[in-house]
């Protein structure tokens, strides 16, 4: 009664307006399970293959349909009958099927709205929450799980945005609270006061792609500098109640071996002088990207620089979520912390395999949407389910962003005894 029935596939929009996939999994007994896939702009070049309709129409993006024949033919064919409690010989199967090394003939947007629709259908058919059959399925027990630091981003830049600010993402880190709610709360309002001081400045309060403010701010620091008194006008002390993590997505700046950074052409090493550098100038607790992806043999040199200041290493596109990749980092000694991103790697399974080489390296994890989002809130069940210690899913404004956060406040209410995480160290 559990094994799978029927899968349907439909093409929605995310929230840029483009064409993403959602699927939903049908059990033998009516049971269903329906996921959508997300889209990123900043991608690591190692991600998983995103499928996409060769024709685009001008003012359409490009379309998924292809990715709906593939659930609705060769996925329903290959995984029909097996039992949706299986997520691994699903997860396995879906691999097998593609056969190739990064999902690209199926497309791993197909595969992973199979996969995660799959988890939903078979925690209905056990009758339990997502959150509990995610946790089972991760080996954790519900007694040790947290709820993640939300990690909010409220200034965009980089590709997200055309303020024309170098670094992709400033983000609020809400450590001082003491419940999942209140945290949120603190974003928020820090939030409406950047909007406030924006305004009063004479900034426009235009949006990014993820919810953040897009001002036209001449510098990194001027940025750091107006979050900071956000804060304070909210009421909150930087640094102590509010720390603030950056995304540089430094592959967006590189090129021949040097970082182009507000009028400079910097070396790896300045690259990480730079970071040390508004590191001491500003409470930051995360970097994120703060190299490219091509720049491996410089990574290990960043992460002993954030060590030394206690501020979080956080890998993205350099590993992509995938295990193989991920591996050869934790050997050469690159970062502490990994971003995780389930459509990088395409599998429910994978994801958390990533996750689990994580935990045992000692490496913190931090669960992530994408640029281009539904309102799909499985991010939010997956992280507190696998003990991620930080979300980031954009600001706390915009309907596919606080659709997680706000989700974080149900899963609370659902798991009363789980704390908020701790473990941002250069303030503890
Ligand atoms: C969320 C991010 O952006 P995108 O989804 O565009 O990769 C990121 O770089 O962390
Ligand atoms: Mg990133």
């Amino acid at each position: 009664m559990s094994k799978i029935a029927q899968l349907k596939a439909r093409e929605i929009l995310d929230s840029r307006g483009f064409p993403t996939v959602e699927v939903d999994v049908v059990l033998e007994n009516g049971c269903m399970g329906r996921a959508s896939v997300p889209s990123g702009k900043s991608t690591g070049r190692n991600e998983a293959y995103e499928l996409r309709d060769e024709d685009e129409g001008r003012y359409r993006g490009k379309g998924v349909l292809k990715v709906v024949e593939h659930v609705q033919q060769d996925i329903l064919h290959s995984i029909r009958g097996m039992s949706a409690l299986d997520q691994a010989a699903i997860d396995d199967a879906l691999i097998q099927l593609d056969g190739t090394d990064n999902k690209q003939r199926l497309g791993a947007n197909a595969i992973l709205g199979v996969s995660l629709a799959t988890a939903r259908a078979a925690a209905k058919y056990k009758n339990v929450h997502l959150v509990v059959h995610l946790a089972e399925f991760a080996g954790h027990h519900l007694d040790d799980l947290t709820l993640p630091i939300p990690m909010m981003n409220v200034i965009n830049g980089g590709k997200h945005a055309d303020s024309g600010i170098s670094v992709q993402e400033f983000k609020l880190v809400p450590h001082g609270a003491t419940k999942i709610s209140q945290a949120i709360q603190m974003g928020a309002e820090t939030y409406h006061a950047l909007k406030d001081l924006l305004a009063r400045q004479g900034h426009r309060i235009s949006v990014g792609d993820e919810g953040g403010f897009a001002p036209k701010l001449a510098t990194n620091e001027a940025a750091l500098q107006i979050l900071c008194e956000a804060i304070l006008a909210a009421g909150y002390q930087p640094g102590q109640d509010i720390s603030i993590g950056l995304d540089f997505a430094a592959n967006d700046f590189y090129a021949n071996g040097k970082y182009h950074l507000e009028g400079h052409d910097w070396s790896s090493d300045d690259m990480i002088e730079y970071c040390v550098q508004l590191i001491n100038k500003f409470p930051i607790v995360s970097i994120e990207d703060g190299l490219a992806e091509d720049d491996w043999d410089a990574w290990p040199r960043l992460t002993n620089a954030l060590k030394k200041v206690r501020v979080q290493c956080l890998g993205d596109d350099i590993f992509v979520t995938n295990p193989r990749i991920f591996a050869q980092g934790i050997q050469q000694g690159i970062a502490d912390a990994i971003l995780i991103k389930p459509n990088q790697i395409g599998t429910l399974t994978e994801t958390v395999r990533t996750m689990k080489m994580a935990a045992d390296a000692g490496y913190k994890t931090v669960m992530s949407h994408r640029s281009g989002e539904t309102t799909d809130t499985f991010i939010a069940d997956l992280a507190v389910a696998t003990n991620a210690r930080q979300m980031k899913s954009g600001a706390p404004a915009r309907g596919e962003r606080i659709e997680k956060y706000n989700q974080l406040i149900r899963l609370a209410e659902e798991l009363p005894d789980l704390q908020l995480a701790t473990g941002l160290y250069r303030f503890s």
